[in-house]
């Protein structure tokens, strides 16, 4: 390793021991975490099932940066890329549109076998899997209600889908040895002020009972459910609120989603992660970023991306915690945008572990808030760059902005020839 970078940690590593905090068994802690790449990010949400579908659901991708993958076997290319510019060993997070498969089916009709040459990628890759029915971008989501719908021929084939879709997921589980999420949202809403919001909630319940009513193992599939405020075209009312799933998450045993941009503007799930942990089991985090609204930005190194990690490792609920990222910017490179946002993650979960937790919370009971703050703040410019330098290097992944070149390199080579 570099001799430069060596030194920065040995000097960075003495000043955080004085601290009391062993960098090395910090720096173990982080090899351990799994984050969950999407793979949308790597084609603007448009998946390989339906070619020429126009993305729907409330969401949108802005941007037409060139070289997006257009194939499954262009997007594991993609997403090996990305990979081996990231430290640690992780997961992917797939949509059921993203199906490889030459056969012209439709979505209650998939099997695990047509997500085959994914599980024999992630087995070569080390990689596990991670699992979303698609709700949206179809013919019978185009009138904005999926799960809820009052037609009950339109809610039974989204519930043949989700079923479909669980079982996929307990193959992933089975083949690759380690649980697949399976993340369940559904776009259905209201443009405009209903007059009954009961009875969508009901019908979505009632669906949802149905699609979970077979019980699959837990060491395969964990189930989850994805609230949201809003999305475009339903700005008035989302069927599945954070209340509604909160509810459903706890009385059914599952695993509760918060997305990041999934609330009002000013709402952070950094301070809902504590309180929804003291109620259900396991919690499944879309790291997104919202500007002004739910617009799925690049995860940036911001206050929130900080105070989530922070309150993960503080509350030491990290292995009760699913990190999956969601985000989707067109207007930059695709692996650029995975690269940052997963370095960014990773490092911000370093960044938490660097803190003397025991010693901040012993200040606090102390009710010694002045030593609380100076040393909270003293801490954010301790030298935790030289020991994420030094985890790069050591997981032999390029250190600092030498990634860019080797993503520049690829465009000229691959994207570029698409
Ligand atoms: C494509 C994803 O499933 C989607 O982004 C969902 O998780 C979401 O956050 C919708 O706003
Ligand atoms: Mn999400």
């Amino acid at each position: 390793m570099d001799t430069k970078i060596l030194n920065s940690y040995n000097i960075a590593k003495e000043m955080y021991a004085g601290h009391g905090i062993d960098v090395d068994e910090a720096l173990k802690k982080l090899a351990e975490i799994k984050i969950s790449l999407h793979c949308w990010q790597g084609d603007d949400v448009r998946g390989f099932l339906f070619k020429d579908k126009e993305l729907s659901g409330g969401i949108a991708v802005t941007g037409c940066y060139p070289g997006r993958a257009g194939t499954p076997d262009e997007l594991r290319q993609d997403l090996e890329k990305a990979l081996s510019l990231i430290p640690g060993k992780h997961k992917v997070n797939l949509h059921a549109i993203y199906a490889d498969t030459d056969e012209s089916i439709d979505l209650d009709e998939l099997e695990p076998k047509h997500f085959q040459g994914w599980v024999d990628w992630a087995k070569e890759q080390g990689l596990g899997l991670d699992f979303n029915p698609t709700c949206f971008s179809h013919p019978k989501a185009e009138e904005g209600f999926t799960l809820s719908h009052p037609d009950p021929d339109i809610r039974d084939f989204w519930i043949r889908h989700c079923k479909a879709s669980r079982n996929i997921a307990e193959h992933f589980g089975k083949e690759l040895g380690q649980p697949c999420v399976t993340n369940f949202w559904v776009p259905d809403g209201y443009k405009d002020i209903p007059v009954d919001r009961l009875s969508p909630r009901k019908r979505l319940k009632e669906s949802l009972d149905e699609v979970f009513r077979e019980e699959i193992d837990t060491r395969y599939n964990i189930d989850a459910v994805e609230s949201k405020l809003f999305g475009i075209g339903s700005e008035s009312y989302v069927v599945g609120s954070h209340e509604f799933y909160m509810g459903y998450a706890m009385s059914r045993g599952k695993a509760l989603c918060l997305d990041a941009g999934h609330f009002h503007p000013t709402e952070m799930i950094s301070n809902k992660i504590s309180s929804i942990l003291m109620y259900v089991d396991q919690l499944l985090l879309h790291v997104s970023r919202p500007v002004r609204w739910d617009s799925d930005h690049v995860v940036i190194m911001d206050d929130e991306l900080l105070e989530i990690a922070r309150e993960l490792v503080r509350g030491d609920l990290l292995s009760r915690t699913h990190i999956g990222l969601d985000f989707f910017d067109g207007s930059i490179n695709h692996i650029a945008a995975w690269v940052i946002g997963t370095r960014n993650t990773i490092k911000a979960l370093l960044r938490a572990m660097l803190e003397p937790v025991a010693k901040l919370k012993e200040l606090e009971l102390d009710g010694d808030f002045t030593s609380r703050l100076a040393l909270t703040e003293e801490l954010k410019s301790y030298p935790f760059g030289a020991v994420w330098d030094y985890y790069c290097a050591s997981q032999g992944t390029p250190v600092r902005e030498e990634w860019l070149a080797e993503v520049k390199r690829y465009e000229q080579e691959i994207l570029y020839a698409r």
